[in-house]
């Protein structure tokens, strides 16, 4: 992870210059303005604490993305996170790339997330590309009701590492957990791929909000401990906190 892209302050907070500068907490970008756009690290080391679009005071601030095949439910997960809601009916498909913030007690620390909804769809692929580098976590996503979205869960890994920085946080989710007699692939597939990569799993709902909070919460407490663990203090341990936490919430928590 990098440090280097600093800021610090009151609204200088280094939001793509395709932001929008007032009104909620979110952008989005069309395809060929996401492509001019630089996006910029989401990290922030303030001496003090700095506030948000929203007014809320954080300490510190990271980049979380969401990847995966058109439909999966990327957007929907953020909707549900952000304001605890589930977008039903028609299925509007994100174009280019938007974003939400959001600000997490971790500890005793606030920790700001900016959240980057990429479309899925192939033809925002490039898109894309042009964001990884500066995310300090993915979500990745496959539809349990769609095969041929987890299928392509290899190919997504294939892309987190050549564009992705080498030591980002990657999770796989398998969300629509709700759609019980829609399902295609099974959990313990997930679990397996998971294994091989190396990378933590849960499957979630954003309809119901299984395991909504804790994905993101997992997150950002493993890069509040990257950043700033003590020199005594243990390595936190993400996988570990993730099995310990479905266990204690028998494996089902919104
Ligand atoms: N049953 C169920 N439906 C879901 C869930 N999440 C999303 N959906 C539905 O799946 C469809 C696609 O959801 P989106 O969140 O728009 O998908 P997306 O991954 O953002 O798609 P793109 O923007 O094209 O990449 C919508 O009709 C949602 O209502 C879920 O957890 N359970
Ligand atoms: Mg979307």
């Amino acid at each position: 992870m990098s440090r280097k892209k600093a800021v610090k302050g009151k609204g200088s907070s280094k939001s793509p210059k395709a932001s929008p500068s007032s009104g909620r907490e979110g952008g989005r970008t069309g395809k060929g303005l996401a492509a001019a756009a630089s996006p910029s690290s989401g990290l922030v080391y303030p001496s003090r604490p700095s506030l948000s679009n929203s007014g809320e005071f954080y300490d510190i601030a990271f980049k979380v993305m969401l990847v995966g095949d058109s439909g999966v439910g990327k957007t929907c997960l953020l909707v549900r996170f952000k304001d605890g809601a589930f977008l039903a009916g028609s299925f509007i498909s994100t174009v280019g790339i938007d974003f939400r913030n959001k600000v997490m007690s971790i500890d005793t620390v606030k920790v700001k997330l900016q959240i980057w909804d990429t479309a899925g769809q192939e033809r925002f692929r490039s898109v894309t590309h042009a964001y990884y580098r500066d995310a300090n976590a993915l979500l990745l996503l496959y539809d349990v009701t769609n095969k041929a979205s987890f299928d392509n869960i290899r190919a997504w890994l294939t892309e987190i590492h050549e564009y992705a920085q080498q030591d980002v946080v990657v999770m796989l989710l398998g969300n629509k957990a709700d759609s019980t007699h829609d399902r295609a692939v099974k959990r313990e597939e997930g679990e397996k791929l998971a294994k091989e990569f190396g990378v933590p799993f849960m499957e979630t709902s954003a309809k119901s909000g299984l395991n909504v909070e804790l994905a993101f919460t997992a997150v950002a407490k493993e890069l509040k401990h990257r950043t700033m663990k003590e020199p005594d203090e243990p390595k936190f341990q993400l996988k570990e906190y993730v099995d310990k936490e479905m266990r204690t919430a028998g494996c089902c928590r919104s």
